[in-house]
């Protein structure tokens, strides 16, 4: 019997006699080479070679493992575009993952915004014209009946990880059709790369509902159903027949719902998060990211949190997320609910949130304002628009969760001014081209006095004699220690105080000296393994933590623990003993 689980139907990690891990695999020649869970491509030893049937399949000089990551990269940058680049990397994670990701790690700050944002947006919208090898799951309208059977055709047997779209709001481009898979892969090409998630672990999922995108719909060269958008009962009905199953088959998964529009983002989080361990990364994973930027640009202030205004642009699953995280912030540094709630101020395209108005969502409701509430402010329309409510409401911070570039205007920014000295100014759409307001602008409106983040990475601003550094505001300083997080414990719910440790972890490893508000990306890796332990830390004092081993631990153990089962891009001995152990 091995002494690790099965975890695949081609091979299983098992130990040798000296306690060496090692992959037994099933298969050998051409099937092993396509496996990219075990294809070393040049580095196979001469040994494995002979063993595993692959002589006179690959050239005969043996790589080194720093060989292949140089050629790998050269090759990299021979891409002209930051398209071609992303397309050159998901192959290579097709072709060989070991090797993705050891490069990846190697050059993590330049490849982030080629796999993740805000290339993977442009990936997104090509998903079907780019289409080459199958990667994840995916389940459409008419075939959710079978996707009991379909599961079953999926090769990795202990998924501990899914992140699954419905691509009804991609980023701020909106409905995307199939091309949302592309998101689910970006988001845990990170859970691998900084969250210590292994590959095998991973299942990228793109729930295929139809698309309201009539120019997807007429095109005979769109990947995805050719069909309107499930929606009410039958959309209920699909996903519930999804998470069954998805549960069933992967037991100890936590479900990452991604990119789900505000209309039904709020109410899938509420019906699963306590029937499988599950969170949504726009409204939680973004309101902790959030809340954190805000704490560390108080502290850049010398204020307190309870000390600013808040104006929230867009009242949407990011939106409304991050307001009932800020509300949550306020609330733990002392303030009532109420207290807590006037400070902060929700606006969307009618402008601040107003009882009466057409199409608000229960989770609109508790940022409603009443006229009443708004005595002694001026404004012309039946709501104050976004900069009636900057000047009414003194605000000192605002955050923008729209997808409308250019949407701060010069003169809000102005207004703030005459409230703080230091406006936080966070236009946090992505990807960059969605952005609210130009950093730059930002920077110099406010003659280089804003705190600025964006969701999207930007350069360092040069005004005057100064560089001002741009922190990157996005919930990938989040979710992937969260989610490791939760993986570890085997937390049987994600509570909403492990989302705040999480955000107070982050703040606190966030170093303010350069005005930053946000880590740089190089430290991706260390804050999600610190803040993986925070989050382990409070799911057991939570009682969700199912993992009995872990209970028991200090926080120096809990956090040596999750180091230490950290995948890392390293290749093991294969071997082929023809004793398999899994299910096939
Ligand atoms: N930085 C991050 O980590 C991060 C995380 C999540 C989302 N986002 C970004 O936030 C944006 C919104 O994402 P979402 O998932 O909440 O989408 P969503 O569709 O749920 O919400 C968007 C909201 O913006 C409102 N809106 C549109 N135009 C507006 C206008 N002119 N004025 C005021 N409100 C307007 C819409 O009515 C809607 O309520 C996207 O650009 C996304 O990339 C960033
Ligand atoms: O995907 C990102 O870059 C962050 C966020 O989840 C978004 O939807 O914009
Ligand atoms: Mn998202």
């Amino acid at each position: 019997m091995p002494d690790t689980p099965p975890v695949s139907r081609y091979y299983d990690v098992k130990r040798d006699e000296q306690g060496q891990r090692y992959i037994d695999v099933y298969v050998n020649g051409l099937a092993l080479l396509q496996n990219p869970l075990l294809n070393k491509t040049t580095a196979f030893t001469p040994q494995e070679r002979r063993d595993l049937g692959l002589e006179g399949l690959i050239p005969p000089h043996v790589s080194t493992f720093a060989e292949q990551k140089e050629r790998t990269y050269l090759r990299y940058l021979r891409q002209s575009t930051d398209l071609e680049k992303h397309e050159y990397l998901r192959a290579l994670q097709d072709r060989n993952e070991v090797l993705f990701y050891a490069v990846l790690e190697d050059h993590l700050e330049e490849m982030l915004p080629i796999i993740y944002t805000p290339t993977v947006g442009e990936a997104v919208k090509q998903y079907s014209s780019n289409y080459r090898y199958p990667r994840g799951f995916t389940v459409s309208a008419q075939d959710i009946d079978r996707v009991e059977e379909m599961l079953e055709n999926v090769s990795v047997n202990d998924v501990r990880m899914i992140v699954a779209t419905d691509s009804s709001a991609i980023l701020g481009i909106g409905d995307q059709g199939f091309g949302g898979m592309a998101i689910s892969i970006g988001k845990l090409s990170l859970y691998t790369a900084a969250g210590g998630v292994g590959p095998d672990k991973t299942l990228p999922v793109e729930l295929d509902v139809g698309t309201n995108r009539q120019d997807l719909i007429d095109d005979p060269l769109y990947l995805g159903l050719h069909q309107r958008r499930m929606t009410g009962a039958e959309y209920d009905e699909f996903l519930d027949k999804f998470v069954e199953a998805a549960h069933a088959r992967y037991p100890k998964a936590i479900i990452q719902w991604e990119d789900f529009s505000r209309g039904t983002a709020f109410r899938v989080l509420e019906r699963y998060r306590r029937v499988v361990p599950s969170f949504n990364d726009d409204i939680q994973g973004t309101g902790a990211m959030a809340l954190s930027g805000l704490l560390s640009a108080c502290r850049i202030k010398n204020e307190a949190l309870t000390g600013q205004v808040y104006v929230v642009v867009g009242a949407g699953a990011a939106g409304i997320g991050v307001a009932m995280a800020i509300r949550q912030g306020l609330m733990h540094e002392g303030l009532s609910f109420e207290e807590a709630g006037a400070r902060v101020f929700v606006v969307d395209r009618y402008g601040l949130l107003m009882e009466g108005q057409p199409d608000l969502e229960p989770q609109q409701m508790s940022f409603v304002r009443r006229p009443e509430d708004l005595a002694g402010w001026t404004y012309a329309g039946e709501a104050p628009t976004l900069h009636e409510v900057i000047v009414n409401s003194r605000a000192t911070a605002l955050l923008g969760f729209t997808g409308v570039p250019g949407l701060f205007r010069r003169e809000s920014v102005d207004a703030m001014r005459a409230h703080t000295a230091r406006p936080i100014i966070f236009p946090l759409s992505n990807p960059s081209s969605h952005v609210e307001a130009q950093p730059a602008d930002l920077i110099s409106w406010t003659d280089g006095q804003a705190i600025v983040a964006t969701g999207s990475p930007f350069a360092d601003i040069q005004y005057g004699t100064q560089a001002y550094p741009i922190g990157q505001g996005n919930n990938a300083f989040i979710f992937p220690g969260l989610g490791f997080g939760a993986v570890a414990t085997r937390a049987r719910e994600i509570t909403d105080n492990m989302v705040m440790a999480a955000a107070y972890t982050l703040a606190e490893l966030t170093p303010t000296d350069q005005g930053r508000v946000y880590p740089s990306i190089s430290d991706l890796r260390e804050i999600s393994i610190r803040i993986a332990a925070r989050v382990a830390r409070q799911a057991i004092t939570d009682g969700v933590c199912a993992d009995r081993r872990m209970r028991s631990l200090s926080d120096e153990q809990i956090e040596a623990n999750i180091r230490d089962r950290a995948w890392l891009p390293q290749y093991l001995p294969l071997r082929r003993t023809g004793r398999s152990t899994s299910r096939s």
